[in-house]
């Protein structure tokens, strides 16, 4: 299948603007566009944890095997409740996890038996033994309307029948997930290979950590939550380190990069500056497309791909502000490297709660603000922002544990009014 072009994708969007995108219109695009990897590699169930998986994995058994008890107790016939009536039950056999009892269970008898263990064939209903009382060797006694029919059984096949898929392609494989695989007997997986992703800053006044700063320069911060972003999305990096302003460097790295790379991301040089050579460069090399997104921070974006030696990388050019480059990330790139890597992704959860902060903000464009999310002394949950919100101050990345997404038509927020966050941190 030929991929279709930047231009083919955008003439489908109604009231395209490079100039005035909106967030949503500007993620449909990047969606639309990428494409999933193909290549699989088969990995042991441990090795899978927080991979994509690639294909659907269907049960060959069933899970649990048999119907079995859910409790330490005692298995008897339903028939033999009546309503109202105190039952003493003569004890046949006594079963533990792991194995079964075969023998016949006669009305008026029971089987001591432990959780897990198989059902009697005659038993659909275990009482637990602390619902009991005299119990002996011999007989013990079912007090009335302690139990009804059915109660703490645990059904064959419950779990999993066999045949039924128990997990999806494009599943990335969380705890429960492995152990789901290990229920079925299941030991390797085919899992997507992991996603190749270079970045490079760009800018003649990065310095990288361990080298002095002369006046006028800032330390490259981006290329580490760049790193730390993609190392938690499961990507193989490629730190390409720090390019300069100058056509000839940007077009040796972009080149390079996409020999190796599924996708490139760069920060820095987007904008409208002298110095800003990553448009120009990206341009030449490829099929790209250059928005002002009615958003903020992060308003400046490339977006496109560039084919090399029979090969394509996908290219993100973010702006160069620290936390534009986090904001980006997280609401445009991160979906189109989870869609790239096969992984069937929902949007990030958004939770609604109160603000604490009266929050300045103009209908017309979405907002990211950083928030502290946290319990008032009643349990309520209530977001307060972080503090100043330049999108140079990485700071208030660090200090926040979510984003406040206020979208386009939200206006001024006031103390107490409900707003969206998403949360920096959840199980995964
Ligand atoms: N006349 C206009 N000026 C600017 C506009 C505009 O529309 N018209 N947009 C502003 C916005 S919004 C942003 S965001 C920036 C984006 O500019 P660039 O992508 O060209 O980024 P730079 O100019 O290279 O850098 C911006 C800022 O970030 C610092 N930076 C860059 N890279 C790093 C790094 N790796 N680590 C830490 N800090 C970095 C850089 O020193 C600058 O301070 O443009 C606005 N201007
Ligand atoms: O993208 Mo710029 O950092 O919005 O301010």
């Amino acid at each position: 299948m030929t991929q279709a072009s930047l231009s083919e994708i955008v003439s489908c969007v109604s009231g395209y603007d490079p100039n005035a995108m909106t967030v949503p219109q500007a993620q449909k695009i990047i969606h639309d566009f990428v494409q999933p990897i193909e290549s699989v590699e088969q990995v042991a169930i441990r090795s899978a944890l927080d991979r994509t998986l690639a294909t659907d994995i269907v049960s060959t058994i069933d899970v649990p095997a048999n119907d079995n008890s859910a409790m330490d107790g005692y298995a008897l016939r339903g028939d033999d409740l009546a309503e109202g009536k105190t039952l003493t039950l003569r004890i046949v056999a006594s079963v533990h996890a792991g194995q079964r009892f075969d023998g016949a269970v006669a009305s008026g008898e029971c089987v001591r038996i432990m959780t897990g263990a198989a059902m009697p064939a005659d038993c659909d209903t275990v009482i637990p033994q602390e619902f009991t009382e005299n119990a002996d060797e011999t007989s013990v006694t079912i007090p009335a309307g302690r139990v009804r029919r059915g109660d703490n059984r645990r059904l064959r096949g419950e779990d999993l029948r066999d045949g039924q898929v128990a997990l999806r392609a494009g599943k990335i494989l969380r705890p429960a997930d492995i152990g789901l695989l290990a229920s079925l007997g299941v030991a390797e997986v085919g899992v997507k290979r992991r996603l190749r992703v270079a970045f490079f800053s760009t800018g003649d006044e990065l310095r990288s950590v361990g080298e002095p700063l002369e006046p006028g320069c800032v330390y490259d911060s981006n290329r580490y939550t760049l790193y730390g972003m993609l190392t938690r999305l499961g990507c193989d990096i490629i730190d390409m380190g720090v390019v300069k302003d100058d056509p000839v460097a940007m077009e040796a790295a972009f080149r390079s990069a996409c020999e190796h790379a599924d996708a490139v991301i760069t920060s820095g040089g987007v904008s409208v500056g002298a110095a800003d050579y990553t448009k120009p460069t990206m341009t030449k090399l490829g099929d790209m497309l250059f928005w002002k997104i009615g958003m903020r921070p992060g308003r400046p974006m490339a977006f496109g791909r560039i084919a090399s030696q029979g090969r394509g990388a996908y290219l993100f050019g973010l702006p160069g502000n620290p936390v534009a480059v986090m904001v980006s990330f997280y609401f445009f790139v991160r979906d189109a490297l989870l869609r790239m890597s096969g992984a069937n992704a929902s949007p990030l959860p958004r939770l609604k709660v109160k603000s604490l902060s009266a929050i300045r903000k103009k209908p017309g464009r979405t907002e990211y603000q950083r928030g502290i999310l946290a319990a008032d002394d009643d349990g309520d949950w209530k977001v307060r922002l972080t503090g100043a919100q330049g999108s140079g101050i990485l700071r208030s990345m660090s200090d926040a544990n979510c984003i406040i997404v206020l979208d386009d038509a939200q206006g001024e927020v006031a103390a107490g009014d409900a707003v969206q966050v998403v949360l920096f941190d959840g199980l995964t």
